[in-house]
């Protein structure tokens, strides 16, 4: 399946998905641990699938840019700089969606 292929090329290629990957991975194992409601899944769910969606429509759009202009253009460098821009603010907000769903969560663990 080709979106599938796409999303093994992001996890594969690209260096800021392996922290991708591990940030998923500690909020899954955080929200496992402590036994985090539906409710709050989904907030989990949209946190994660926000700053990959973001990941994979910027790779997108450096590939689109390397392959149409191989020489400095600073209207490339502002595609650019404005894609990862896209995926500063997905993963500032997937941070605090998934602090302001586990840490209550944690407190009251610990309470
Ligand atoms: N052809 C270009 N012309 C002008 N500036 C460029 C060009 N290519 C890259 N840049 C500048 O360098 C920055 C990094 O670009 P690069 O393609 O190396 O992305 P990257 O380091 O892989 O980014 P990311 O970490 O988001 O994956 C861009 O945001 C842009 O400011």
């Amino acid at each position: 399946m080709y979106a599938a292929r796409g999303l093994r090329w992001l996890a594969r290629d690209e260096h800021n998905a392996w922290l991708h990957l591990a940030a998923s991975g500690i909020v899954i194992i955080a929200g496992l641990a402590l036994h985090v409601s539906r409710e709050d899944w989904r907030w989990l769910v949209v946190a994660i699938a926000l700053v990959w969606v973001a990941e994979a429509i910027n790779t997108a759009i450096e590939e689109l840019c390397d392959r149409i202009c191989t020489d400095f253009d600073p209207s490339i460098g502002r595609v650019k700089d404005l894609a990862a821009g896209g995926v500063l603010a997905a993963s500032l907000a997937a941070a605090a969606i998934s602090l302001l769903t586990l840490v209550p969560r944690l407190l009251q663990r610990l309470a």
